[in-house]
């Protein structure tokens, strides 16, 4: 009997890689029913959809893969004591939101220019995306201190407590979402913690929403010592805080991991999971080639820190991203905006990474092309 797929409307590419050997339904995520999956053998998910016994119990489904690095919509513990095969995509969308970050801080005044200068960065979180956006601050020889207290101190270079990285110029949050003691990370950053932040510091949070109290964040906003605030996520999605939005200086609509590149590879990973899982014969899977691009050219003399700027821009308008959510949001009714905010990630454009692209630069031992390689594109010689 042919194999019957439920995927989520916005995971791309699945009817490519699988090819006709399978049935694939497709519906929107945000409030798949059990009704849906009576004929289904497998189910691929994003964030938006709650994966435990309510949905899947008494249905067929055998296998359930979810396009997303976090976990925290699913209930592990009861897919696996129904047997029932899983998959997730961990690191697939981890340099996407390293580029996001990057384009966060390239765009908020001058901290690009403070963190070359002996500024630190405070990371939160030293998992896959924690690891990427290390080893690119590295790269740009930006300093760092790491706060993961559920890893071992050897383990982390840079280790430090959470009150160490509070006092950093920039604090990037990127734990997962976790009630677990002894260290949740479920409003992390508190009343106390807020108000040990100061206005010269810029905290960017790029991993769930409720890691940060909203409540406490709107009211230490109101402050005028309050520090900047970069928002990718928020914590009653797809509600967003209108009052809040208002007060930070980048609001997006959770799209830091969306890169075209980032949704490709975590499509193959979950298909071939599954494919694995289920002991489907299938040809081999085919890989989603990306579009080749033609090179970029970096105007010369400009400053380092201008030059990360231009290179970031070729791929990348972060405040286009914060325009469109802040037209979705303000002034508008609640249940509207919920709908835009998830029509804004349906719709999202097709975003390619900067790492990968090539780069024409006019010296390859030059400081432009140790800047392009720190951010993982590829430098080559432009004509004189
Ligand atoms: N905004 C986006 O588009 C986007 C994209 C990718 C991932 N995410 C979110 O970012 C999170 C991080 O992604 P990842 O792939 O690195 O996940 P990961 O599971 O690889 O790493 C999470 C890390 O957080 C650490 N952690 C847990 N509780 C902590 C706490 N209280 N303090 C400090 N560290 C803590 C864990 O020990 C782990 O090392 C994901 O769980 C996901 O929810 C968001
Ligand atoms: O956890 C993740 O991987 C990210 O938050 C991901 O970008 C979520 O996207 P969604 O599944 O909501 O489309």
């Amino acid at each position: 009997m042919t194999l019957r797929i439920l995927v989520d409307e916005n995971i791309p590419a699945v009817e490519a890689i699988l090819g006709s050997g399978v049935d694939i339904l497709r519906s929107p995520g945000r409030n798949l029913c059990r009704d849906q999956l009576q004929d289904v053998d497998a189910l691929l998910v994003r964030s938006v959809t709650r994966v435990d016994a309510n949905l899947l119990a008494g249905t067929p489904v055998r296998f359930v893969g979810t396009a997303t690095s976090g976990t925290d919509h699913v209930d592990l513990n009861w897919l696996r004591s129904a047997q029932i095969g899983f998959a997730f995509a961990p690191g697939a969308n981890a340099n996407s939101v390293v580029e996001y970050v990057i384009a966060a801080i390239a765009y908020n005044g001058n901290y690009l220019e403070r963190l070359r200068a002996g500024g630190t960065v405070g990371v939160v979180g030293y998992g896959l995306v924690g690891k990427a956006l290390v080893a690119r601050l590295s790269a740009l020889g930006i300093a760092y201190r790491i706060c993961d207290p559920w890893l071992s101190e050897p383990s982390v270079p840079g280790h430090a407590t959470l009150k160490e990285i509070l006092a950093c110029d920039l604090i990037c949050l990127h734990p997962e979402l976790t009630h677990r003691e002894p260290w949740p990370s479920y409003h992390l950053l508190g009343e106390a913690e807020l108000a040990a932040l100061a206005k010269e510091q810029l905290v960017i949070n790029a991993s769930r929403g409720p890691i940060i109290d909203g409540n406490a964040l709107l009211e230490r906003l109101n402050h005028p010592d309050s520090p900047a605030v970069v928002l990718d996520v928020w914590e009653h999605e797809p509600q967003v805080d209108a009052e809040l939005l208002a007060k930070v200086q980048l609001g997006t609509a959770h799209i830091a991991g969306y890169s075209f590149d980032a949704k490709l590879r975590a499509t193959h990973m979950l298909c071939s999971a599954m494919v694995a899982s289920l002991g489907i014969n299938l040809p081999e899977l085919p890989d989603q080639a990306l579009a080749a691009r033609k090179p970029l050219c970096l105007p010369e003399h400009l400053s380092i820190e201008d030059s990360l700027r231009a290179l970031i821009r070729c791929c990348y308008r972060i405040e286009e991203d914060d325009h469109l959510l802040r037209r979705a949001t303000l002034d508008r009714a609640s249940d509207t905006q919920a709908q835009e905010f998830d029509q804004l990630r349906k719709n999202y454009a097709k975003r390619r990474e900067l790492a990968g692209q090539s780069v024409l630069v006019q010296d390859l031992l030059g400081p432009q092309a140790t800047l392009v390689s720190a951010m993982g594109c590829v430098p080559i010689a432009g004509d004189d």
